[in-house]
């Protein structure tokens, strides 16, 4: 058996033509473009390439993109005092700042000063909590992603065994709440679970989101497991002095025994900025008193 590939740049791509679609609704109502703020700070090279794409996208959306960034030798209460004047400005409707932060700053801190209403990074505490208890909720982006991915290949997810393989709060906890919300049996594993490859043989889904190479193999999977990988790891090529990317699934071994599975790259990675521009929209919607964009 070989898998069928969930294409997320083609799925991202449809999401991102149906909020350009959305956007003119919102134009014509408030006579202004939804508005996205987005923080970097330092010179992370991976960061200033996604901060460029979220910006792009942004613009090709047909919304209002405003960059700020900052030199690395900015402090935690002059990154703090730059997110209270995006609260106050009425043109951004979202605000993300970019992670990892340089040492010495609090992300919890920097994100804790965030609007809940404009946090479409969805990592606010108020957002975390919104969504554990199933309230309405700005949801992280890559999880939300990987639903959306879940949801297109499977339809109905009630009943499902689920295991999600990694716990942090921008991921793994927020991708456990998505799949019980949708009625699945959830297990959330780690690090120190003791039987990993059994936690995973047992499930119908399987969320990758430890960030390490190739760590779920093949023979871990149930016959006809949809795999989603969230996993981006650079390791050394064959080649000398290059590098490759890999996601936490050893993709070649697994190919032979899921049912469908997410490529990296080309599978999670590019569904993030497309749910970005959603959840700037839905906040921009939201903040402005009108009705939740359809078909989002
Ligand atoms: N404030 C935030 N910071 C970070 C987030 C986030 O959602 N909010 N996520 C990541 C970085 N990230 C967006 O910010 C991001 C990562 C990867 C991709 C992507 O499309 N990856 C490609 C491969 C790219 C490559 O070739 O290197 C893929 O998987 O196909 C998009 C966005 C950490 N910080
Ligand atoms: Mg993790």
């Amino acid at each position: 058996m070989s898998a069928d590939i969930i294409d997320g740049k083609a799925f991202a791509e449809g999401l991102r033509a149906r909020i350009a679609e959305a956007v003119p609704t919102f134009v014509s109502a408030k006579g202004r473009k939804p508005g996205l703020a987005v923080v970097l700070v330092g010179e992370d090279p991976a960061s200033q390439v996604y901060v460029r794409s979220k910006g792009k996208a942004t613009v090709a959306a047909g919304m209002e993109s405003f960059e700020h960034k900052l030199p690395d030798t900015t402090t935690q209460e002059e990154l703090i005092a730059l997110v209270e004047r995006l609260n106050a400005d009425e043109c951004v409707d979202g605000i993300l700042v970019q992670l990892p932060l340089p040492k010495g700053v609090d992300d919890k801190a920097v994100i804790a000063a965030i609007d809940p209403a404009k946090d479409v990074d969805g990592f606010h505490i108020a957002n975390a909590g919104k969504l554990a208890v199933g309230e309405e909720a700005l949801v992280p982006c890559t999880p939300l992603g990987c639903l959306m991915l879940l949801k297109d290949r499977l339809g109905d997810l009630s009943g499902l065994d689920a295991v999600v393989v990694g716990r942090s709060n921008i991921v793994g906890k927020p991708m456990a709440q998505l799949l019980l919300q949708e009625n699945c049996t959830v297990t959330v594993a780690h690090s120190r679970t003791r039987d990993l490859p059994g936690a995973v043989r047992r499930a119908d889904i399987v969320v990758a989101a430890v960030g390490r190479p190739e760590m779920i193999r093949g023979d871990w999977l149930k016959p006809g497991a949809t795999v989603i990988d969230v996993g981006i790891n650079r390791i050394p090529a064959k080649e000398a002095g290059k590098t490759r990317l890999v996601g936490d699934v050893e993709f070649a071994s697994a190919r032979d025994v899921a049912g469908a599975i997410t490529p990296v790259p080309g599978g999670v990675g590019p569904m993030t900025i497309a749910v970005l521009l959603r959840n700037t929209l839905v906040a921009a919607h939201a903040r402005a008193g009108l009705p939740p964009p359809a078909g989002l």
